[in-house]
């Protein structure tokens, strides 16, 4: 049986489908979600969307299982004033900031799931995190936790007041670690090395070193040690990176406090 029966039937609405929503819903038809059971409600729908069998810009089903709201938090308000009020749906949504008592005023009877997931979701390797509101019944959370855990892991929160860290953490969190692989490139091109050696020796050093910190027993912080030796070179650049004034922690510190104020914000209705 798959997983995706009752939404296979009733049907899943995807409002907003660019970067976030498409890499959920590239997750989920390849998880048996079947094409024809998607409603895209998307103004601007990029092509490589328009063959697939999806059901694009046309009028909602009467009673569909899911509704995924995948727009830009200021693009919320227009897009919620385009759905009717659904009651019987579970509304999904993924947007940052937004909170669940926004949505309740557009669905004053429906279970709702905020959720921050991550775009490594569209290679299945996202981390998702997921609270409900007062109607959403465990059956509701179990949906939306099949619906993530296409794309990746998932995890449920204890209160929405975590949402805002947790989309400065994980949420934003690829963008650092990308800019961290154009950091280490740079620094390689600093000491000598070609630009495409050392985005190469940056990008599988980053690459390999999530893989292992995911599939070791260990620590990140054992795994770390056991790449330093001592007197060696590691431990002359961490000196550099873990310094407690000027090195990473104060400021992945600063990063993620600025993401989850921004979070705040945003759940404020700023522009
Ligand atoms: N990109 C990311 O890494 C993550 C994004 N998110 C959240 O996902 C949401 C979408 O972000 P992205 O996919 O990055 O943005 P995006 O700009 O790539 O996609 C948004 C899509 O919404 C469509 N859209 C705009 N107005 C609409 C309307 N009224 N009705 C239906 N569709 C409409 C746009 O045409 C576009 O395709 C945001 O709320 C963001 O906070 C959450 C986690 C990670
Ligand atoms: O930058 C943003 O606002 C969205 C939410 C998390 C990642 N991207």
């Amino acid at each position: 049986m798959s997983d995706f029966e009752d939404i296979n039937t009733r049907g899943l609405v995807l409002v907003g489908c660019g970067r976030m929503g498409g890499a959920m819903l590239k997750g989920w038809l390849s998880r048996g979600l079947q094409p024809g059971s998607v409603t895209v409600i998307d103004p601007r729908l990029a092509p490589e969307w328009q063959d697939k069998g999806l059901r694009v810009n046309q009028p909602l089903p009467e009673n569909p299982a899911v509704m995924v709201l995948a727009v830009k938090p200021q693009m919320m308000a227009d897009a919620l004033g385009g759905v009717p009020r659904l009651s019987d749906t579970l509304v999904v949504s993924v947007a940052a900031g937004t909170t669940i008592d926004t949505f309740e005023r557009s669905f004053p009877d429906a279970p709702i799931v905020r959720v921050m997931p991550n775009t490594p979701a569209a290679i299945g390797q996202g981390i998702s995190a997921l609270i409900g509101n007062g109607l959403a019944t465990a059956a509701h959370l179990d949906t939306a936790e099949t619906l993530m855990s296409a794309v990746g892991r998932v995890v449920r929160l204890d209160s929405e007041d975590q949402m805002d860290a947790v989309t400065g953490l994980s949420g934003s969190g690829p963008a650092y670690v990308f800019h961290m692989i154009e950091a280490m490139a740079k620094a390689g091109e600093a000491q000598g090395l070609s630009p495409e050696l050392s985005l190469e020796l940056a990008r599988m050093t980053v690459a390999g070193a999530g893989a292992l910190a995911v599939d070791a027993d260990e620590d990140p912080a054992v795994l770390r040690e056991n790449v330093t030796s001592p007197g060696g070179t590691t431990a002359a650049g961490l000196k550099v990176l873990m310094d407690p004034e000027n090195g990473l922690p104060p400021l992945m510190r600063r990063t993620v406090a600025a993401a989850t104020e921004r979070g705040r914000e945003l759940g404020k209705g700023a522009a």
